[in-house]
């Protein structure tokens, strides 16, 4: 099924917590809405499932114009943060429960319950207690008691936000995994870009109620629209940068290629495409480190060059030279590496 957002707008007491939103997701596709609290992500996921209602707008699934729609009807289903399990049921009762609704017969349920629990790679659980799951597999619990409704549109309102740092990269694989097989139109709420990244087929950048840009993993990444998405993607190095007088860019002295008509640009410099030397090979720029922070495997350095401040980020390979604070170093990067923002 693929799912159009089209001018939604919600306002609650006088303040506009969605401005005008338009969104499509394919069918079998995962959209990450990504952006930081209150920008209005969960309003468009609740909207969508039917838990409350657009002051304005749209939502259709396929060529229906589901708008006005009640929740029950929308077959749509839920993956929240805390995971909103029964405590007095066990795990079997807890995904079991929204087929008992429907009145389904036992041994109809027992089967599709066991399906499930599979996909989940929770087989063989059936009878545990849910306080005597680990977070990661109360998350898969959550998951299964969504899928097993057989959905159109799987909703996920940060799922992993309560687990460690291992477990989120191990289950937003599982999760991916789980979407591929059952090709279930997704749409995936939260403010981690990394995650976003790894899970999505394409993100929609959120602030403030608006969408600011909405594409491709790839895209969002490498060709941010605005200073803001790139922050927002951990993007650093933006730079403004005026005309000369003879009415052309240079960024440290490197002369930038562009039709732009205005007086002034912003641009962002990858910190991956940035090389350092510890001698002047001829034509570098010259800096002093400033700081180093290791981060994993990379090394992120902070140069002085002139009158700014960037960063330079380095595989830490065995074989890699590492600089120390207040060296002094160059730098070169190529110019066509840099990106301008359309919009500023
Ligand atoms: N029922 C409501 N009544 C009044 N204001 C609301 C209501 N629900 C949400 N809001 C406001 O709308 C804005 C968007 O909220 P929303 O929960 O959609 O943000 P979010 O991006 O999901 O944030 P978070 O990541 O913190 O969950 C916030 O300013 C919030 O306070």
């Amino acid at each position: 099924m693929s799912l159009r957002i089209e001018g939604v707008s919600k306002t609650f007491n006088g303040f506009q917590a969605l401005k005008k939103v338009n969104l499509e997701v394919k069918e079998g596709e995962i959209l990450a809405l990504l952006g930081s609290s209150g920008c209005g992500k969960t309003t468009l996921l609740r909207i969508i499932a039917g838990l409350i209602e657009q002051t304005e707008g749209k939502v259709w699934i396929n060529e229906t114009d589901i708008s006005g729609w009640p929740a029950q009807k929308r077959n749509t289903a839920m993956v929240f943060q805390n995971y909103a399990l029964f405590p007095h049921m066990n795990l079997e009762e807890n995904i079991a429960y929204g087929l008992t609704l429907k009145k389904m017969r036992r041994n109809a349920i027992r089967s599709q319950v066991n399906e499930v629990l599979k996909q989940v790679q929770l087989d063989g659980l059936n009878k545990r207690k849910i306080q005597e799951l680990s977070g990661g597999q109360k998350q898969r619990a959550a998951l299964a008691r969504a899928l097993i409704t057989k959905p159109d549109i799987l909703l996920f309102d940060e799922p992993l936000s309560n687990l460690d740092e291992k477990l989120r990269v191990s289950m937003r694989e599982e999760i991916s995994r789980i979407q591929r097989e059952t090709g279930i139109t997704s749409i995936y709420v939260t403010h981690d870009q990394k995650e976003a990244m790894a899970i999505a087929h394409k993100i929609a950048v959120m602030s403030h109620g608006e969408v600011v840009q909405w594409g491709e993993p790839e895209d969002i990444f490498y060709r941010p629209v605005n200073a803001f998405t790139a922050d927002f993607m951990g993007r650093v190095n933006v730079f403004e940068c005026q005309k000369n007088s003879q009415g052309i860019f240079t960024f440290l002295g490197k002369t930038i290629e562009t039709s732009s008509n205005s007086k002034a640009i912003q641009l962002l410099l990858p910190p991956e495409e940035v090389d350092i030397y510890e001698t002047d090979k001829g034509q570098l720029i010259q800096g002093t480190v400033v700081a180093i922070e290791l981060s994993g495997a990379l090394i992120h350095y902070r140069i002085a060059v002139k009158n700014l401040h960037l960063y330079a980020y380095r595989l830490r390979r065995v074989k890699e030279r590492i600089y120390s604070e207040n060296q002094t170093v160059w730098i070169d990067f190529d110019i066509k590496t840099i990106h301008i923002f359309e919009e500023r």
